[in-house]
């Protein structure tokens, strides 16, 4: 029986302790007119594929507030199998909003509004996301905060990630795109703010290949090096690269592989580009005037 939602059979076995299921697990989020009395997957068309099930999503199932696309809430989930089981299967389909192509990935769809913000180390992208949260609604997804979470975390690349960091240097597109997925996927919000990634065209092509998702706009962050400088020095937060020989390290490869994405947007008419030399009041007074008119345009 599907501990989840009531009056579901299914023959497969639920892993005894929800919440901790193993990887790579599928699972099918099915309306319940579609309920296969077999696992006959090719006559199955409308449904979710989750690569992995977290605890969030299951009580979000539980308290139906999982947009289910019209199916009323009335689903079952159906641990099947093997992700092979699935190749004729092009893309499938979570609420409108999530989307896991058949290679598990994760993409969004139009509904998602993403925002990428840009600039040098120590411009004021954290300090400005705080604000925008606070007025716009956002939630603030920063790469360096995710990265160095995963440190904490003891996760089996947090060796590699602390090497990088402590060098300056930009940890693989891979390893940091999994970490925004994940967050992306375990917040209810659908309009996100991410900061301090893509760093180099690498990153942004992968992110865009893997995701699908092209960023409403960029907020870039104009700051002259010395002032940055300055405020990296005085940051305070106790992390290992805020030294000035990793400094000028990330300001080198912030000029020589970041600003290349800049340009990139920048020639599609995406970059809202601000001062960020002023004082915090007045880089977000930009700001403001920035997202007032996006929302207004959205
Ligand atoms: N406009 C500003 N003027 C002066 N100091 C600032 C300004 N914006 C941010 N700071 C300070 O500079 C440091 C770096 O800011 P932060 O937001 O962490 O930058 P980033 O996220 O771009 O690395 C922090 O100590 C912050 O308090
Ligand atoms: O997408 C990212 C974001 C951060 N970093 C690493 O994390 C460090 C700190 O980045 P963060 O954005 O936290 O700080 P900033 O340099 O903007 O102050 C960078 O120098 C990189 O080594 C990375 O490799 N990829």
């Amino acid at each position: 029986m599907c501990p989840v939602l009531p009056s579901v059979a299914v023959n497969v076995p639920w892993p005894t302790r929800p919440g901790v299921i193993s990887f790579p697990s599928i699972f099918l989020l099915l309306p319940h007119s579609l309920q296969p009395q077999t696992h006959n997957t090719s006559q199955i068309r409308n449904f979710v594929l989750v690569h992995s099930i977290t605890r969030r999503i299951i009580v979000q199932l539980r308290q139906k507030r999982v947009d289910t696309n019209g199916y009323c809430g009335r689903c079952c989930i159906i641990r099947v199998g093997l992700r092979q089981s699935f190749h004729h299967v092009p893309s499938v389909i979570w609420g409108s909003e999530w989307c896991l192509d058949a290679n598990g990935s994760l993409s969004i769809e139009k509904k998602v509004k993403v925002v990428f913000v840009l600039g040098g180390p120590g411009s004021g992208k954290g300090t400005q996301c705080a604000n925008i949260v606070e007025h716009f609604g956002y939630t603030h997804l920063s790469a360096g905060d995710l990265l160095r979470a995963e440190i904490k975390s003891g996760s089996e690349n947090g060796t590699m990630i602390q090497n990088m960091i402590t060098e300056g240097k930009i940890v693989p597109s891979e390893v940091t795109i999994k970490l925004l997925q994940r967050a992306m996927l375990e917040s209810e919000n659908d309009k996100f703010l991410i900061d301090g990634f893509p760093r180099n065209e690498e990153n942004r092509a992968a992110f865009e290949r893997v995701t699908k998702i092209v960023p409403e706009f960029v907020l870039f962050f104009d700051c002259a090096e010395e002032e940055m400088e300055l405020r990296l020095l005085n940051r305070n937060q106790g992390r290992v690269d805020d030294n000035i020989e990793t400094i000028r390290k990330r300001f080198k490869v912030f000029v020589e592989s970041s600003l290349p994405v800049i340009e990139y947007y920048s020639s599609r008419g995406k970059v809202r580009k601000i001062d960020a030399g002023r004082s915090v009041e007045e880089v977000f007074e930009a700001v403001k005037s920035i997202f007032s008119s996006a929302t207004v345009v959205a």
